[in-house]
């Protein structure tokens, strides 16, 4: 993929992974990915920002010669991540007059993880300026967006916002720009909902900084495409990192002989004769980030699994594991279930979701299949459900 011009003299250097389809071994990259590196050229001096992944290095490369670049003054390291920092090593050897640029923080993180020489490293304070001549950088450093090292990097003359992680998706795609906001949409909430989710106070305190930077034409992140109208994306993540949900239930479940099938599709019917949104995971077959994206704003978990060697189904534990991570803003969480001869299974999952903070509402665990009275209790769950969702100023009704 050639480089292409952002704005005049500001161009984007990266790299498209169209067929990565896992990240950090753990995540499902439905639409592939890109590793976005940015070249800024001042006056009197050129900046990188953030490199791409080692398996990319080459494009890098390729594009930087083919904008005929043969010295880099700075090359700036807003994250300290491989998949951004991993060709540093490389564009040291390569640009032998090039200085690191970046935080504390970040610094260390590169002497130890890459190996970085210490005095190839210039330290900036938060707020700093470098002038590039013409061109002027601003560094805003906002740990845990989604490492404690993160910055972000303000191009002060044109208006562009360099957020790395920050604003990102998993998106292959040849278009610069995101363009159509419905389609990237989805793909944004996802990254946000697998990496930032668990440092949403932090993101959200982020954003209120934001505002005060001097305006944002353009926000460049390191993944996915560019947003052209900084609004649509700033708006969702506000809307995601804030303290309301939806009238939601999310339920992720396992049923190996179909008695606990039977009291989901039961619950199913009844939240939604009560008008509630429903989104079930069938989790053997279920791709996490799909979860992920779904308890970004859900205001109830109903988690479904039968007993097991005294305790939940393991997909079930493996399902409520990421789910605590994440920790998501959810306000209520239950268990339903099967079981034939005891256990524990519905106290071992309200525990590991103990990050949550949720309210635990009673759960409905039966014995062998489900009968008239276990449907009664199910429907009674259903109330349960529904009465918090509306007394609950924080539950938006709007869905239904
Ligand atoms: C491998 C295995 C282990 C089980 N261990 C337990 C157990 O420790 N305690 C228990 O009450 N039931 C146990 N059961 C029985 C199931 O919980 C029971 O059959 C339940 O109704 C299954 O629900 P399902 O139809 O939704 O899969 C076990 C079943 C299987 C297949």
């Amino acid at each position: 993929m050639p480089a292409r011009e952002i704005r005049p003299g500001v161009h984007w250097v990266g790299a498209i992974d169209w067929d990565r389809e896992i990240f950090d071994e753990l995540i499902p990259l439905p639409d592939g990915t890109s590793y976005n590196a940015y070249l800024v050229r001042g006056s009197e001096k050129t900046a990188l920002i953030d490199t791409v992944d080692p398996t990319k290095t080459e494009e890098l490369i390729g594009n930087l010669d083919d904008l005929g670049v043969t010295a880099i003054d700075y090359i700036v390291a807003n994250h300290a991540e491989q998949d951004h920092s991993g060709s540093l090593p490389a564009m040291l050897e390569r640009f032998p007059g090039a200085t690191v640029v970046t935080n504390e923080k970040c610094r260390g993180l590169l002497v130890e993880l890459l190996q970085i020489p210490e005095d190839r490293v210039r330290v900036i304070q938060d707020g700093e300026t470098l002038p590039l001549g013409d061109r002027t950088l601003q560094f805003f450093i906002m740990p845990w967006v989604h490492w404690p090292e993160t910055m972000v990097t303000y191009l002060q003359e044109d208006r562009v916002l360099f957020s790395c992680d920050f604003f990102g998706s998993h998106y292959a795609t040849s278009n610069l720009f995101v363009g159509d906001e419905a389609a990237i949409h989805p793909a944004a909430k996802r990254y946000y909902a697998e990496i930032m989710m668990p440092f949403r106070k932090s993101i959200q305190g982020h954003l209120a900084r934001l505002d005060g930077i001097g305006g944002i034409d353009i926000i460049a992140p390191s993944h996915g495409p560019l947003h052209d109208r900084p609004s649509v994306i700033l708006d969702a993540y506000r809307d995601w990192t804030g303290d309301t949900v939806r009238d939601v239930v999310v339920l992720p479940y396992v049923s190996m002989h179909g008695s606990t099938r039977e009291m989901v599709d039961h619950l199913i019917g009844a939240l939604i004769g009560r008008g509630v949104t429903v989104k079930p995971f069938n989790l053997p077959r279920t791709d996490l980030g799909d979860l992920a994206m779904a308890i970004v704003d859900a205001a109830t978990i109903v988690v479904g699994t039968p007993t097991v060697i005294f305790g939940p189904h393991p997909a079930v534990v493996s399902a409520a594991y990421v789910t605590n991570l994440l920790r998501p803003k959810t306000r209520y969480v239950t268990v339903i279930g099967s079981y034939g001869w005891g256990g524990k299974a519905a106290d071992t999952i309200a525990g590991m979701l103990d990050r949550l903070r949720a309210e635990v509402i009673e759960p409905v665990i039966v014995l062998g299949k489900p009968g008239k009275d276990e449907f009664a209790a199910l429907d009674r769950l259903a109330d349960e459900i529904v009465k918090r969702h509306r007394d609950d100023t924080l539950v938006l009704q709007e869905e239904r």
